[in-house]
């Protein structure tokens, strides 16, 4: 038998709720307007096990150990929930023209270890799946990200990230890929002209590395010893020193084309020495 007294209750409190909420969510809308329009987007990443390593160690052939890659460590959604936070309104203004490329720096810049910040979700959500996957040290999740975004044809001229960054860095690409160049320690690199890179006595990379969207680059041990670089390039050539060509699903002669921007998301832990 249905009890319409308490149905009618129930009715009337539903209402009553909807009447507050609705009030509520006005009040919100008028006061914290620019509050809200600023808010960091929310960024939802599925969580993650532990990855084996070892399955991913890609430099073996060219004898560097360290250097890992993992294809598709997020889905094309998640890929876009990232990009998302990275293009937020609130992080406009975290952008700094660096070289070739403009980067936002969150949680500090690596110089400075004082700086505690909380990171904005996109880079939170993604350094807690860089950390749960295991690919950092262990209960120790990153605390320093920065972004970098490099528009067709820029890169970076090879570098060694020093030992702030030590001992491993995770690189997440999105949106484009690249062809990354792991250098010999010290030396010449020829990474930014292509004429001068196929000269026969033209300074070779000791690994390369393609690395498409959505993948995850580590590199600790020999391979954070070397330098790394991306050159200045529409279109990236896959030689036999691409150590990761069949899991990253190009082979040797093949030219790939840059997409227009290439994002990366490096995550470091700075710790204090
Ligand atoms: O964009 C990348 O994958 C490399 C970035 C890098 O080497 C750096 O930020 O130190
Ligand atoms: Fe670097």
């Amino acid at each position: 038998m249905v009890d319409m007294k308490s149905l009618f209750e129930a009715e009337r409190a539903r209402r009553i709720e909807a009447k507050r909420a609705t009030a509520a969510a006005e009040e919100t809308s008028s006061s914290n307007a620019d509050e809200i329009r600023a808010a960091p987007a929310p960024c939802d990443l599925s969580p993650r096990t532990p990855l084996r390593l070892a399955d991913h160690a890609v430099g073996a052939d060219r004898g560097v150990a360290g250097l890992h890659y993992v294809p598709d460590f997020l889905s094309a959604d998640e890929e876009a929930a990232v990009l998302r936070g990275v293009y937020a309104p609130d992080a406009a203004s975290r952008w700094v023209a660096s070289g070739q490329r403009r980067v936002q720096n969150w949680g500090g810049r690596p110089s400075e270890l004082d700086v505690a910040e909380p990171l904005p979700p996109f880079a939170a959500a993604l350094a807690r799946a860089v950390s749960d996957a295991g690919v950092v040290a262990e209960g120790a999740a990153p605390n320093h990200v920065l972004v970098n975004e490099y528009r067709r044809p820029a890169g970076i001229t090879p570098h060694n990230d020093g030992d702030i960054y030590n001992p491993r860095v995770a690189i997440v690409t999105l949106s484009g890929g690249a062809l990354i160049d792991f250098w010999a320690r010290e030396g010449p690199a020829s990474e930014t002209d292509d004429e001068d890179a196929r000269r026969p006595d033209a300074p070779s990379p000791r690994a390369q590395v393609y690395l498409r969207p959505r993948s995850l680059l580590l590199y600790e041990g020999d391979a954070y010893a070397l330098r790394h670089g991306i050159r200045e390039a529409s279109v990236d050539r896959i030689t036999p020193l691409c150590v990761n060509a069949a899991v990253a699903g190009v082979k040797v002669g093949d030219e790939v084309e840059r997409g227009e921007t290439r994002v990366s998301v490096v995550f470091v832990r700075k710790e204090r020495r």
